[in-house]
């Protein structure tokens, strides 16, 4: 039978060269070809199949898990996979699992804090998955606060090892993905202890289990730490528990790039900073930026194919109904999303070269730009996790009750998400880190000092204190210069007025805790500002294709001015716009969705996804949702009998009951 494409009406409408956005979404057409590449090899192996996943249980789960894991590093040894292509791989098999860690955090802490010794040992054996690692620094009782866990390495001169030890229920290492039931070996964080001084938190390489049967070494005691939110979702993950009673390893398992422990006892600190120890979190948080951009775009991509399906009112003699995408309050709650997943991809990309940046000078010995790069990946993280995980909710609400069924894909997606806005740190947490560092800015301003990066524009204090926008027409609002203005200026002054209160308390310590609050919008604000300029400036580098920088300014238009409508209070309260302007920048706003109405299907197709990696029959490709939503609904195991088990014992005897009743 030949296939009908529900959406072709749709596409056709398109005013841009949708194959040429394909390659701006992805980087580069070679990241189009890998990506590309790998989405259609998992998709077209029926071994990857994930539709059953919310029906099995957790045990099945995760066997099927394990099953998926060791197929897919067998596919990727077979086809000689390069290490971007078997990390796509892993990325479109679409299943958390303990791999993840491995690969995201196990590897690249022993890479960033292990000596050149370290690496040629224990790398050599990560890479051939001939030790399997994760990263257990979080405890029971402590997470946020890095400093304050218990755990200890208890440095013994005598026999040249560290014990290992876990003092009490609350250091008991808890969340660690891949700890509970897989990890042979992992990077543990604690307490070094010398000659019974505390020289604070340190990673060590730990093997856990036994290599030939499995068994956790002696003392050691580990396990799973039980059921997560939603079905199936991340309960593919084995996050662990684990305690150590006096286990011994040698001195040299101890990461020693940041400072050393030597023969004698002796601790060595070397010139590289302190807070290289929290260097795994800055490389996953920036990760976890451009990870924001793919799990909001995919919710957005089925939100925005099945609006365009679905009809509801407004049929006029017998007609068709409206398409749902028509209704106004359908675009400002989607289009902004839309807006958001391509902000969020370069935003993304750009914290990409930051990190890259910032690694290649640490590894010169050139630490300035690090306090930079923390409060960058820590806000972004922050920022784009709390959008994306809103974001996958609303376009579930979009989606009207179909929605809710797990065969659109968007319950689970959800329930996957939204621990990505407090792992690798709270996001309010982080926040406040990025606070700390305004706050510092702040101080600095009228010192002379040069400001430069992402507080470069702060340098502008002087304007940027006492302007007043110069916007008179909806029109204007479409010039760079003007949103950054107001942003800047939104951000400074939010951020001002915070150093002013601080300084009223009778310490900065108080005053920052008091003014948290404020101190965690003004970090928004800062943070909402580089999203913004790095549209911008994606926007104002080389874009070839037809139509495509057209699209990209109307959606970075509705980014920045969605914020803006959504932060009115702050933009008006700060003076930084007129209520007039505001009411322009809403006017611009409604005609940019009208814009981007005809495109938004196209917009969405850009992102390249399969249908297997969407996950959802509201979102397929080719929109055939009525008759797919049917079928799939008779699949489920209650639709094994017509007579469901449980009927003779709990529903039968009350319907004979009430027959009884009846007769009197
Ligand atoms: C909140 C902080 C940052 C607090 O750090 P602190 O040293 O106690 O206190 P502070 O006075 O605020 O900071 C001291 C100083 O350290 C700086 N700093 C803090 N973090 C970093 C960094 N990463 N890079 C570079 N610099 C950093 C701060 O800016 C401070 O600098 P300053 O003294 O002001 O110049 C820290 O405890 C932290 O990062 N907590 C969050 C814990 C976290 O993210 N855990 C992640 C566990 S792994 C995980 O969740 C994996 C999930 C993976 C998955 O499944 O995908
Ligand atoms: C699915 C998942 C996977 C994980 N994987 C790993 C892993 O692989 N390895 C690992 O080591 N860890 C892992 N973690 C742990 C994770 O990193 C921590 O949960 C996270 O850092 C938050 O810490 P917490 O749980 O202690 O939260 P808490 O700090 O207890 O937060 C509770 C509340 O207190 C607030 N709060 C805390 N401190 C402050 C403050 N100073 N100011 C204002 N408010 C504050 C927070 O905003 C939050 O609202 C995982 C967690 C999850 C959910």
């Amino acid at each position: 039978m030949e296939e009908v494409d529900h959406l072709a009406h749709e596409r056709n409408k398109a005013q841009f060269d949708v194959e040429a956005m394909k390659i701006v979404w992805a980087g580069s057409r070679h990241a189009f070809e890998v990506s590309d590449r790998m989405s259609r090899l998992v998709a077209s192996d029926p071994a990857f199949r994930k539709d059953n996943r919310a029906t099995l249980s957790r045990k099945e789960l995760f066997k099927n898990t394990l099953r998926k894991a060791a197929y897919a590093w067998k596919r990727i040894v077979e086809l000689h996979l390069s290490e971007e292509e078997a990390s796509k791989l892993r990325f479109f098999v679409d299943e958390p699992a303990y791999t993840d860690l491995h690969w995201g955090m196990f590897v690249p802490a022993i890479k960033g804090q292990g000596t050149d010794e370290q690496h040629q040992k224990w790398l050599t054996l990560a890479y051939k998955m001939q030790i399997i690692g994760c990263y257990a620094q979080t405890e029971l009782g402590h997470g946020s606060n890095v400093q304050g866990l218990e755990t200890t390495a208890t440095f013994d001169p005598k026999s040249d090892e560290f014990i290992i030890h876990s003092p009490t229920l609350t250091s008991s290492k808890w969340w660690p993905g891949g700890l509970g039931k897989v990890s042979t070996h992992a990077v543990i964080y604690a307490r070094l202890i010398i000659d019974g001084r505390d020289h604070g938190v340190h990673g060590f390489i730990v093997q856990l289990r036994s290599l030939d049967d499995h068994l956790p070494l002696p003392g050691i005691t580990i396990g799973d730490i039980g059921m997560k939110f939603g079905n199936g979702a991340y309960n593919t993950m084995d996050n662990g528990v684990l305690q150590f009673n006096h286990v011994r390893i040698p001195r040299n398992q101890m990461l020693m790039r940041v400072s050393q422990v030597t023969r004698e006892g002796k601790y060595v600190q070397s010139d590289v900073p302190r807070q290289l120890v929290y260097g795994t979190m800055v490389y996953v948080r920036q990760t976890i930026v451009s990870d924001a951009s793919s799990a909001l775009s995919r919710a957005v991509c089925v939100a925005v194919r099945y609006s365009a399906v679905r009809r509801q009112f407004g049929s006029q003699d017998g007609g068709p109904e409206t398409q749902v995408i028509d209704y106004k309050t359908q675009q400002s709650r989607l289009f902004p999303l839309l807006a958001s997943a391509y902000a969020f991809r370069f935003v993304g990309e750009w914290l990409k070269w930051l990190y890259m940046d910032v690694t290649k000078r640490l590894q010169a010995n050139e630490f300035s730009t690090l306090p930079e790069a923390h409060a960058c990946t820590a806000g972004l993280k922050s920022l784009t996790t709390t959008a994306t995980a809103d974001g996958i909710e609303e376009c579930r609400k979009l989606c009207g009750g179909h929605g809710y069924l797990c065969s659109s894909g968007l319950p689970e997606l959800f329930a996957v998400y939204v621990p990505a806005c407090t792992y690798e740190g709270d996001n309010t947490v982080l926040l406040l880190q990025v606070a700390r560092f305004l706050m510092k800015t702040v101080s600095q301003l009228g010192s002379g000092k040069q400001l430069v990066g992402t507080t470069a524009y702060m340098q502008r204090a002087e304007h940027l204190m006492q302007c007043t926008s110069d916007v008179r027409s909806a029109e204007d609002w479409l010039k760079p210069s003007f949103i950054l203005e107001a942003f800047e200026a939104r951000a400074l002054r939010l951020a001002v007025t915070c150093a002013k209160n601080i300084s009223k308390a009778p310490n900065p310590e108080e005053g920052f805790s008091q003014l948290s609050p404020d101190l965690a919008e003004a970090a928004v604000a800062h943070c909402q500002l580089i999203v913004v300029s790095k549209f911008i400036d994606k926007i104002q580098g080389d874009i070839d294709g037809m139509g495509l920088k057209e699209q990209l300014q109307a959606l970075c238009g509705i980014y920045a001015l969605s914020l803006l409508h959504k932060h009115l209070g702050e933009f008006l309260s700060t003076g930084c716009i007129t209520p007039k302007q505001a009411a322009l920048a809403n006017e611009k706003l409604r005609s940019l969705y009208a814009k981007v109405r005809p495109n938004a299907v196209a917009l969405v197709d850009a992102f390249n996804y399969t249908d297997h990696f969407l996950g959802s029959i509201l979102g397929r490709y080719d929109g055939n949702v009525y008759p797919k939503l049917y079928e799939e609904a008779w699949k489920d195991p209650l639709n094994d009998s017509v007579v469901p088990d449980g009927y003779h014992e709990y529903v039968r005897p009350l319907l004979k009951q009430q027959l009884r009743t009846a007769k009197l």
